[in-house]
């Protein structure tokens, strides 16, 4: 596991965000945290000590003015840079809820949705069908089905998926309608990224999206059935990167297709460049800004536009983390200790692996602050360990943090991506509730679970039954 040791970090109060108009991915708190007259971190104008008192702890603290903020930030960076038509879609992979997918379609942004479930959760919140995309590299019939149905596009990603499609009235029988079903192609562009490697996707050995190999019988097979009307084309590369030039070269090789599907009568209005920005988890993480990241894309698209000759596509995007990351914050209790002499200090929380899997699994390594003792000098360096009958349940392998006991309240940052929505019943524990805080008002978006919801898909046949 990696050393989380941040040099010369005195206090909680390091990790404030430093100045008001900041891209959101850059900071490891949300915007509005600040720390109030009692020395408690406060965020969007609640003491999250407060807070953990009414809602119970853990607790998902998501800050709507920064969720806000960074929506409005791709948003309007698509606008100073990008003279052609755009729309930024929300990756609600990162996390999908029906407050989330509110607000972002509120802020004008469009839904990336990757199974039905997510495709239903974006339905039920109002988003409008014609900004809904549907991925998935192996998407079920019941599926495709909703997605056609609701009037969303979808992203085909392979062979089965595109002959399934083409052949859509005799695959489901009596059609709804007989319009042609919209579509946009996912294909593997084959630029390497510098991130983890379960998070990379556009390498060619990816198990995502066509073979550009392929690309002549993929589009030959398009053009010969007016069951599909293909928009347009996509490709993502992975997440968390923070280099700009393998988007910059993927939308060079992006606009190149375009044209290669032009050529097979394919009028194609339309090129998603992916998601993938980068946050900042900790302070060595040096993510560009949106704003940098999107002029970067916006430019790369019209110099190959101009090199190739052919009209501005309209440009999509759809990142997650970046949009979420920072505006969320966990909050757990402190509970037991145990020091194990000339080794280390476990401070145990009261959550853990369930409700962020990212640790154990990527060893994604993260920041904490305790929030009733935000000015405290941090003079000890500890190991937040989870409540999970796991050895590699911990949460941080060395926090630097201000002397704890039992009943603080303990914060990790940069929780909004991945957290949530990876989250699962390990040992039966019950998901955490989440609230949504702005302006000093605290509203629960997700119900923390009882015991009564983790039996909700249990049954007992009556033979098993002791009443029996
Ligand atoms: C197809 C696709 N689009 C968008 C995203 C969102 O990526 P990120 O959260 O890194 O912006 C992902 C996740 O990597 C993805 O697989
Ligand atoms: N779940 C990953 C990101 C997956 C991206 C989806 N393609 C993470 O937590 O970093």
């Amino acid at each position: 596991m990696l050393s989380t040791h941040p040099a010369g970090v005195q206090s909680g109060r390091q990790f404030l965000p430093k100045v008001t108009d900041a891209s959101p991915n850059q900071e490891l708190l949300p915007l509005t945290a600040r720390i109030n007259s009692s020395d408690r971190l406060e965020i969007g104008g609640c003491d999250v000590t407060t807070l953990v008192e009414q809602f119970g702890s853990p607790l998902y603290i998501l800050d709507e003015d920064t969720l806000r903020n960074a929506c409005c930030q791709y948003r309007e960076a698509f606008k100073k840079y990008y003279p052609g038509e755009s729309q930024v879609l929300y990756a609600s992979k990162a996390w999908s809820c029906l407050a989330v997918c509110a607000i972002a379609s509120q802020e004008g942004l469009g839904i990336d949705v990757v199974s039905g479930g997510e495709l239903y959760t974006a339905l039920q919140a109002g988003v409008s069908p014609d900004k809904l995309y549907l991925h998935g590299n192996n998407k079920s019939l019941e599926e495709l089905k909703l997605a056609i149905n609701s009037g969303c596009t979808i992203v085909v990603d392979n062979w089965h998926e595109l002959r399934t499609l083409g052949h859509w009235s005799s695959v489901i029988g009596n059609s709804d309608t007989n319009d042609p079903v919209r579509i946009m192609l996912r294909l593997t562009p084959g630029i390497e990224c510098h991130t983890h490697e379960y998070i990379r996707t556009g390498h060619l050995d990816s198990k995502f999206g066509f073979d550009p190999n392929q690309l002549d019988e993929v589009f030959a097979f398009v053009s010969q059935h007016s069951a599909l009307n293909c928009v347009g084309l996509h490709a993502h590369i992975g997440s968390q990167i923070f280099e700009q030039q393998p988007h910059q070269d993927l939308a060079g090789v992006m606009v190149q297709w375009l044209d290669k599907a032009s050529s097979y009568g394919l009028q194609m209005q339309e090129l998603n460049v992916g998601g993938g920005l980068g946050i900042r988890y900790t302070e060595a993480d040096d993510p560009p800004s949106i704003e940098a990241w999107v002029k970067g894309v916006c430019t790369a698209i019209q110099n190959a536009c101009v090199t190739q000759q052919i009209a501005l596509p309209k440009l999509l995007c759809e990142p997650g983390r970046s949009l979420i990351g920072s505006a969320c914050v966990t909050a757990y209790t402190v509970g037991s200790s145990k020091t194990v002499p000339g080794i280390r200090t476990y401070i145990a929380i009261d959550g853990g692996m369930s409700d962020n899997p990212r640790p154990i699994t990527y060893q994604s390594v993260y920041r904490a602050v305790v929030a009733n003792k935000m000015s405290a000098p941090a003079t000890q360096t500890v190991t937040i360990a989870g409540k999970h009958c796991e050895s590699g349940d911990i949460l941080i392998k060395e926090a630097t943090l201000p002397p704890s006991e039992p009943g603080d309240i303990l914060v990790v940052l940069a929780t909004g991506a991945y957290n949530y929505s990876m989250a699962s019943n390990y040992n039966r524990l019950a998901r955490p509730a989440a609230v949504v805080v702005k302006a000093g008002e605290a509203n629960v978006i997700l119900r923390r679970e009882t015991y009564q919801d983790l039996m909700r898909q249990d049954c007992l046949p009556a033979r098993l039954s002791s009443e029996t």
